[in-house]
């Protein structure tokens, strides 16, 4: 904690400094030179090393305080600390297991890698809970985690009513282009208060929907109760309880709280939110900018790329995410930059698996016909450019993947393009 606020770079900007002084640093832009150290940057871990930039010796530089402000210093941290392990344990002390308590069933629709993971956690949450997959093959969902025993309160079925019958919470794991069809072969067994906790993140290819538009419609219920649980959350971290945070957002308040109690524990974080459509837009979306990821790391085109790249795909999620009603807070939040992070940033995103191979030259075909998981970003990103186009926004990466999935553009011709695309000032 302490290394994180030691000053790393210091220039000491000093008006006697000539050029004839080997630390000048010359600024022609700076308005006025501050006669105080300014401290650009601090954060590192370990010991600072001296900046070349410093006089070496030891009374000039800044990087070592005296044991009195040093002393000081650790207290100003200390104290910091302190009130924040007082607000949160007053916090905790105020919080409220009513809703465990109540829960009886948890039924798990889908027994793919996420629904099975998510059917753990939540059994793991009490022994006494009945947890209930519904899937097509019972024997399925056991070989997602061959390696994990699930606890002994899951049950697999692939019996919709029985699955269905007396339970408090659904958590909803079905990939989104299917769900439409699912969701009405099992509508006459699902009661019109079941809470819906959408797990799927992407857009309904024809139609342009998201989940919160597609459960009710496909129940026939408007009023079906819904939540969208997104964020940066592999399947497999899950099971492995590596802690976690992700984000619960429902229009109903009072149920995206009954959600956060139900699911949250010491290794899974669950803030809540009102805004739906920016929590699914920015799920949906990232899947799709996760595929341009790869393709940049299949193509080997550098981390400079995979940063501008990454930063001008979550400029344009925000823009059609606002436009649509969503809040630029929620972009930024769990489900918007916290998921682009981790799906675009590490291999075990299958999305971002997709365009590394697609970047090394392999035929999307053929990527998709060896792959035995869904990547929603494939679908999604055909829906995407439909749905800009009717908000009116400009979309030029995320376009490029859709030209891409549509075998209509090379790669190597989508960086040509987006590399001529007119320089503009930023939004
Ligand atoms: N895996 C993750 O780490 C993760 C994390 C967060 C969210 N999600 C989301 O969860 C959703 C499910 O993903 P997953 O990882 O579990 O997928 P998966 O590929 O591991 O499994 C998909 C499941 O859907 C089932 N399925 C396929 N077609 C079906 C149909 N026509 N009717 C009913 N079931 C059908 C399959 O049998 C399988 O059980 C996706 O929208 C994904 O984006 C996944
Ligand atoms: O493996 P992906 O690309 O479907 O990503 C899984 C999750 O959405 C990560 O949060």
């Amino acid at each position: 904690m302490e290394a994180l606020l030691e000053p790393v770079f210091v220039f000491k900007l000093n008006p006697s400094f000539t050029s004839k002084n080997p630390y000048t640093v010359h600024f022609p832009n700076l308005p006025k030179i501050p006669s105080k150290p300014l401290v650009v940057a601090t954060c590192c871990a370990g010991t600072p090393s001296p900046s070349p930039l410093l006089p070496q010796d030891s009374d000039q530089n800044p990087l070592q305080l005296s044991p009195d402000r040093t002393r000081d210093r650790r207290k100003v941290v200390r104290i910091a600390w302190e009130k924040l392990v007082r607000w949160s344990r007053s916090w905790r002390s105020k919080a409220k297991t009513d809703v465990l308590e109540r829960t009886k069933k948890v039924v798990v629709l889908g027994g793919g890698s996420f629904g099975t993971a998510m059917a753990a956690h939540v059994a793991n949450r009490k022994a006494q809970m009945e947890v209930s997959m519904l899937v097509r093959d019972p024997a399925v969902c056991r070989k997602y985690f061959p390696e994990h025993k699930l606890p002994e309160n899951v049950t697999a079925t692939s019996d919709a009513k029985t699955a269905l019958l007396g339970a408090d919470y659904c958590l909803h794991a079905v990939p989104v282009q299917f769900s439409t069809s699912f969701l009405e072969g099992i509508a006459e067994h699902v009661d019109p208060g079941l809470p819906f906790i959408s797990l799927s993140k992407g857009l309904e290819l024809n139609t342009l929907r998201m989940m919160s538009q597609i459960i009710p419609q496909a129940l026939k219920n408007p009023r079906q109760p819904f939540i969208a649980l997104s964020g940066p959350s592999f399947a497999l971290e899950l099971m492995n309880k590596l802690p976690t945070a992700m984000v619960v957002a429902s229009k109903d308040k009072k149920l995206a709280h009954a959600v956060q109690q139900l699911l949250s524990c010491s290794h899974l974080r669950i803030s809540t939110s009102r805004d739906v459509t920016g929590v699914e837009i920015a799920g949906a979306l990232k899947n799709v900018l996760a595929i341009a990821a790869g393709i940049v790391e299949g193509m080997n085109l550098g981390n400079n790329s995979m940063a501008a790249l990454v930063a001008q795909g979550c400029s344009e999620i925000r823009w059609l995410a606002t436009k649509m009603g969503g809040k630029p807070a929620t972009i930024t939040g769990l489900s918007g930059t916290g998921d682009i992070m981790l799906t675009c940033f590490v291999n075990l995103s299958r999305n971002k698996r997709v365009g590394v191979r697609l970047g090394s030259g392999e035929k999307l075909e053929d990527i998709l016909s060896s792959m035995n998981q869904v990547a929603e970003g494939v679908s999604t990103a055909g829906a995407v450019i439909a749905l800009a186009q009717k908000y009116n926004v400009k979309m030029p990466v995320l376009t490029a993947v859709a030209r891409i999935m549509d075998s209509e553009l090379t790669p190597k011709k989508a960086v040509l393009e987006l590399m001529s695309l007119p320089q503009v000032e930023e939004v």
